[in-house]
């Protein structure tokens, strides 16, 4: 049977509040998709006549050696479809790419259970927006169908600096949804219902968290399919005894959290789309990159643990936050409700982000991690002296990713702050012993669509 060759894209995410509180079911995250994507085509291998090649092939082609093979197998016991990345190609611990193979073997599980389709041999290509990785180069924000739209890295991905964008969620959710319109096409049409929706977030999630070897929040996954939200986290129970791919009865288990057909796992995690747009019109979200990039994951374990340490004092500074959190989603509302806004409308939104920053700074100073470090509140508050400039803040865990800013969405504002951010200058002792590389706005803005079907015909001059 000719299977369908299918392209999709899902979003990156910034997680504008609701940092660290959105790891706990009683809080929530304001949360914005970007207009930057990631893109996956999947097709049928081709093979020479009377050759049968059981392979599946992965190329990130925008990079240097950026491909990987597996080999498919149906395991026993209806553990589910098991890949393994060939040797032939270095198999070196660079050039494994554990949320690509993670995914893989997920969705072909998922996809053989609902179809009891063959899996046969397939050809997949990612392709990243620009702004996902700090680079040198320009160009690469071209419309999608020209030939400039992506850009070459020349580097390898594990050289390419992060900025942040969530490009591990956005991948595992468009890679996911392609290789399951692919090998079961009746299952995902254009993921543009809720019914489908809710599958995939399911399965990209539980593929994400598997790969990532911890549960997370889950948020990035929540906007990679369904872009802008505020976003309840779900119960990481849900996901717990899940077990491994090739265990047992893995691939019912899996068919039935997906499915969320398990009663005594059923998803709560809550997508509120009340915001019909985060950002409202009149207002652009812009992102500025420091180069630098932060360790999220040593980060949180030591928030958590001074939470742990100082109940009383943590809940309150949590439940004050939330306040805060709640109140610029209010405001971001109020005006998305109005025709038009003039920069009046913008003094609330002004003062409810400098009170959430300064509870951010002090839950910063009492866990003893740079949530908004020095260098970056010096660098926001002089963005904010920009005219035209709301706000800004380091968002997500925080800790010099690329921080995002609320400003006036006029060009001659955004041309201005360009210009500002990229002559200035950090001094030595502002650092406070680590600094921050080159200072520059990316292209990216709000964008509130998740994951959705691309025309497949996009991407020739990237297909091998
Ligand atoms: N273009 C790509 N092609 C193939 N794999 C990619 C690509 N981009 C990202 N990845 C995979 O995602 C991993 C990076 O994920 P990670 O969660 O560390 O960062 P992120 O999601 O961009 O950042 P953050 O979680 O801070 O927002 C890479 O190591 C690689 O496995
Ligand atoms: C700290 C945390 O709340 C947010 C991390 O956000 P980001 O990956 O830095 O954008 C962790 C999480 O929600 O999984």
């Amino acid at each position: 049977m000719e299977r369908p060759t299918v392209a999709f894209s899902a979003p990156g995410k910034v997680l504008l509040a609701g940092g660290y509180l959105v790891l706990d079911r009683n809080f929530t995250g304001l949360v914005c998709g970007l207009d930057a994507r990631i893109h996956v085509h999947v097709r049928t291998l081709q093979t020479s006549p009377g050759l049968t090649l059981s392979e599946i092939i992965v190329r990130s082609p925008q990079f240097r050696d950026a491909e990987w093979r597996y080999g498919y197998r149906e395991t026993e016991e209806d553990g589910g479809i098991e890949v393994t990345q060939l040797k032939g190609h270095s198999t070196a611990k660079k050039s494994q790419n554990k949320f690509v193979e993670t995914a893989l073997a997920y969705a072909l599980t998922y996809a053989s259970a609902v179809d009891h389709t063959k899996i046969g041999p397939t050809s997949i290509t990612i392709l990243a927006d620009t702004d996902y990785y700090s680079h040198s180069g320009s160009s690469g924000n071209d419309a999608l169908g020209t030939d400039d739209h992506f850009l070459n890295f020349n580097v390898a991905l594990h050289e390419a600096h992060k900025t942040g964008l969530g490009s591990s969620a956005a991948l595992v959710t468009a890679l996911t949804t392609a290789v399951v319109a692919h090998y079961a096409p009746r299952e995902v049409i254009d993921v543009s219902s809720d019914h489908e929706k809710a599958r995939i977030h399911n399965l990209a999630q539980a593929a994400h968290c598997a790969a990532q070897g911890k549960v997370g929040s889950g948020f990035d996954i929540a906007a990679a399919v369904h872009g802008s939200c505020i976003y309840k986290r779900f119960s990481p129970s849900i996901l717990e005894g899940l077990g491994e791919i090739g265990s047992k009865a893995f691939s019912t288990r899996l068919k039935e959290i997906v499915e969320d057909r398990n009663p005594t796992k059923k998803w709560d995690v809550n997508i509120d789309k009340k915001l019909a747009r985060v950002v409202p019109r009149g207002l652009r979200l812009v992102m500025c990159d420091v180069d630098c990039g932060s360790e999220t994951v040593g980060m949180v374990k030591k928030v958590l643990s001074w939470r742990k340490s100082h109940p009383e004092e943590s809940t309150l500074l949590w439940e004050t936050l939330q306040r805060g959190n709640e109140d610029l989603a209010t405001e971001l509302q109020k005006l998305s409700s109005k025709s038009a806004s003039t920069p009046d409308d913008y003094e609330n939104i002004r003062t409810v982000i400098l009170t959430i920053r300064s509870l951010i700074r002090e839950m910063s100073s009492k866990s003893g991690v740079p949530i908004e470090p020095l260098v970056q509140t010096r660098l926001i508050d002089a963005c904010c002296e920009v005219p035209g400039v709301v706000g800004g803040v380091v968002p997500g865990a925080g800790g010099f990713d690329a921080m995002a800013l609320l400003v006036e969405d006029r060009e001659d504002v955004v041309d201005a702050l360009r210009k500002f951010v990229e002559s200035y200058r950090v001094e030595a002792e502002e650092g406070g012993g680590v600094s921050i590389g080159k200072v520059r706005l990316l292209g990216v803005k709000q964008e509130d669509q998740g994951v959705r079907r691309e025309d497949s015909r996009y991407y020739q001059k990237w297909l091998r």
